[in-house]
């Protein structure tokens, strides 16, 4: 076997990390619509008074037993539908945590495929590359000593060989050496949908539930269309005792839809639905699924459908802790996944309600969030006041939830979550209106700029985001120019997101007002107003938790800084490998710190994104760009118009030091820059 061992920390810097990838754009069907969510609704409500009456099925406690229903073996071929954020790192973290296992992620869209075939992954998630490459790639056999590096000098890491032999020889001390051997590639992407469908032994769906456009609860109701359509390439293709897992968000009662479409196709064999519902948050996907706070698997309660949840079980329980590991009826399981998002969501409006009384009073919605957050009862999590939640979730999920209410005559329950959704656009036009008013209410021959167009950072995404609702009401009043920067994405994604949603005239290439900067300070020269619409630690202008390159993490948002060495056991799980990984990776700035990677991918010399890449590499060399690196505000405040004007949708600025800049700061639950 060959051995590598740890190099140093001179080794060769590789920045790839830094640079962001084209993220995917949306991909709500458009197709036809087939599925009623209000007949659902009716009909759960009637399956829900037989089971009262006695006549339906009854709901046990399903709790997984490993005695009971002991793991099955058979799994050997997993498929996974949908090669999007939930779908790809999904089925890239099972592949990493089960080598046994082949995973092969299908998708009807070509360019989505050949994009994670590529060394152009189709999302941006930190970590992901990393996994991909040893899943995807195959990994090479290496082999280290197994103890902690010395934290005054990383030479300690790439010096362990020399100072072994030295040590071997001077005292004849032997060292524990650690062998992970090579690793064949098990993680594949196709669009032969068909035939990976009729090799798997358990099938993730994992394709989008949008709300529906039009038709009959349009705007409200989840679109089922890529789900049904799914539902039906399964039940025709899939061998027969094939394990069916949502992982899709769903209304509750959709694994019935699914069995139905499988008794009207193979009525003869019996297929397990499972519900297993993902929590991941974008632009921490890897550390949610690495360490989930529970995995959810909802079954039906007879012993076929135990037995399946077990085999699912089985799968996650390779890095998952098993009382991590859940099951329960598969209705509930539906369900907790709408009222998780349902409760979070709820969380940021009811801060953001208090922000606007903050703003009127005095009161400082910070304090206010830390002193509730003391309460163990309330916790301090999701208390973060700003412009309001974006992303393609909550809306939707919520939306989802006041239909099936409504559906099954609750309205009450329906108003209830619907005034969520109306504080949270409330809180975004407030703040829009705010940013009119303190411009003397108008914004004609203006130039306004716009840190931050992704739902959130970290992320890409830009699905509901909360700068381009914020944009609309803007351009009501005629601006000068909006100029729009964000450190994630791609300005021509951006551009094509004005184009989808505002009109192709509103960009200043066809003589509108918007334009799209790749550079930060060049968006605000000259700017008379920066209006901040993502929380991106590159914004803030005092110290915080550095923003983590390497697997943040939802409970501490800090990357892992310990050396998990020595490790108790010779043989390291694939967990601890990441963790070590993840300790070397930032320490010694290289992307391969253990020496496992293969060659990637090899992209056409024709290739757009490597030519965009090499661009960026090179405006980071000449110093033009530097990503992840914290704006310069003085440098910002000294090129903006006067008044100069800062608008802090997201908390991220400390008003006393940007007001020693001679700025105007208005911030979200803050008292006005009148006031203070
Ligand atoms: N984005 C997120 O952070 C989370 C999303 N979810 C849920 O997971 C589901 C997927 O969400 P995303 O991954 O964000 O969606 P996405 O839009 O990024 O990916 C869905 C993929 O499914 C593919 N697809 C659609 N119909 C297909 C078909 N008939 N055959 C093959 N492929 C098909 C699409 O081409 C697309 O690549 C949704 O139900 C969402 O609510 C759950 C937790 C987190
Ligand atoms: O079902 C989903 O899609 C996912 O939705 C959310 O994840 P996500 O939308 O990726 O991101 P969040 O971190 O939840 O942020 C959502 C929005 O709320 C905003 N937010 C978040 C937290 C907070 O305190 N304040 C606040 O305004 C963010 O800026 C962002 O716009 C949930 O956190 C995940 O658990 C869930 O799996």
């Amino acid at each position: 076997m060959a051995s590598a061992h740890l190099p140093s920390a001179a080794s060769t810097v590789d920045t790839d990390d830094c640079l962001v990838d084209a993220s995917t754009a949306p991909t709500t069907p458009d197709g036809s619509l087939t599925f009623s969510p209000v007949l659902e609704a009716l009909k759960l409500r009637d399956a829900l008074e037989g089971a009262t009456a006695g006549r339906g099925t009854s709901i046990q406690d399903t709790s997984l037993d490993g005695a009971m229903y002991p793991s099955r073996c058979e799994i050997r071929n997993v498929c996974c539908v949908g090669a999007g954020y939930v779908g790809g790192p999904t089925a890239a973290m099972i592949a990493l945590q089960n080598p046994h296992l082949r995973v092969t992620v299908v998708d009807r869209d070509p360019s989505r495929i050949r994009q994670w075939k590529s060394k152009h992954l189709p999302i941006h998630e930190p970590g992901l590359q990393h996994i991909i490459r040893i899943t995807r790639d195959g990994s090479k056999a290496l082999s280290f000593f197994n103890e902690p590096a010395r934290f005054d000098s990383f030479d300690s890491v790439s010096s362990a060989s020399s100072a072994t032999s030295e040590c071997e020889s001077q005292c004849g001390e032997l060292r524990d050496e650690i062998y992970i051997s090579s690793r064949s590639p098990n993680l594949f992407f196709s669009t032969e949908v068909s035939k990976t469908l009729s090799q798997a032994d358990i099938v993730f769906i994992a394709v989008n539930t949008p709300t529906k456009k039009r038709g009959m609860g349009a705007g409200r109701a989840t679109d089922m269309t890529a789900l049904e359509a799914v539902s039906r390439e399964i039940a025709i293709h899939a061998k027969p005792g094939a394990i069916i897992v949502e992982k899709s968000t769903v209304p509750c009662r959709t694994a019935e839809m699914i069995q139905n479409t499988f008794k009207a196709h193979r009525p003869n064999i019996n297929f397990e639905i499972l519900s297993n519902p993902e929590f991941l948050a974008e632009g921490s996907a890897m550390t949610d699924l690495l360490y989930p706070d529970r995995v959810i698997i909802g079954c039906s309660p007879t012993p076929s459908g135990h037995h399946a949840a077990a085999s699912l079980a089985s799968i996650y329980a390779s890095w998952v802790p098993r009382p991590k590991i859940i099951t329960m009826n598969t209705w509930s399981s539906e369900l907790s996944k709408l009222a998780a998002n349902a409760m979070l969501a709820q969380r940021i409006s009811s801060i953001n309600s208090i922000s606007a009384i903050c703003e009127a009073t005095g009161a400082d919605i910070d304090e206010i969030a830390q002193s509730i957050g003391l309460d163990p009862r309330i916790g301090d999590k999701f208390l973060k006041a700003g412009v309001g939640f974006g992303g393609s979730c909550f809306k939707k999920d919520i939306l989802s939830l006041t239909y099936l209410a409504e559906g099954l005559g609750l309205p009450e329950v329906a108003e209830y979550w619907t005034q969520v959704l109306n504080v949270n656009d409330w809180q975004r036009s407030r703040f829009a209106r705010k940013v009119v008013r303190c411009m003397n209410g108008t914004l004609v021959g203006k130039k306004l700029s716009i840190l931050g167009y992704a739902f959130k950072k970290n992320t890409s995404d830009t699905r509901e985001s909360p700068a381009l609702e914020c944009i609309k009401i803007l351009l009501e009043d005629a601006p000068g120019e909006i100029a729009i920067f964000d450190p994630c994405c791609e300005p021509a994604k951006i551009k094509e997101e004005i184009k989808r949603w505002i009109g192709s005239a509103a960009l200043r290439e066809l003589g509108g007002p918007i334009e799209v900067y790749n550079d930060a300070y060049q968006a605000c020269s000259n700017s008379h107003a920066v209006v901040i619409m993502t929380e991106c630690d590159e914004f803030r202008n005092y110290p915080s938790s550095k923003s983590p390159k390497l697997f943040p993490s939802r409970k501490t948002e800090r990357p892992i800084v310990v050396d998990p060495r020595p490790f108790a056991r010779l043989e390291p799980t694939e967990s601890e490998l990441l963790a070590l990984h993840g300790y070397l990776s930032p320490a010694l700035d290289i992307k391969d710190p253990l020496l496992r990677f293969e060659e990637e991918p090899a992209c056409d010399d024709s290739c757009a994104m490597c030519a965009e890449k090499k661009g960026k590499l090179e405006s980071v060399r000449s110093g033009k760009e530097n990503q992840n690196e914290r704006l310069d505000w003085v440098r910002i405040a000294y090129h903006l118009q006067r008044p100069k004007w800062v608008f802090d949708g997201r908390g991220v600025l400390d008003i006393a030091e940007m007001e020693k800049l001679g700025v105007r700061v208005e911030a979200i639950g803050k008292v006005g820059w009148g006031g203070r």
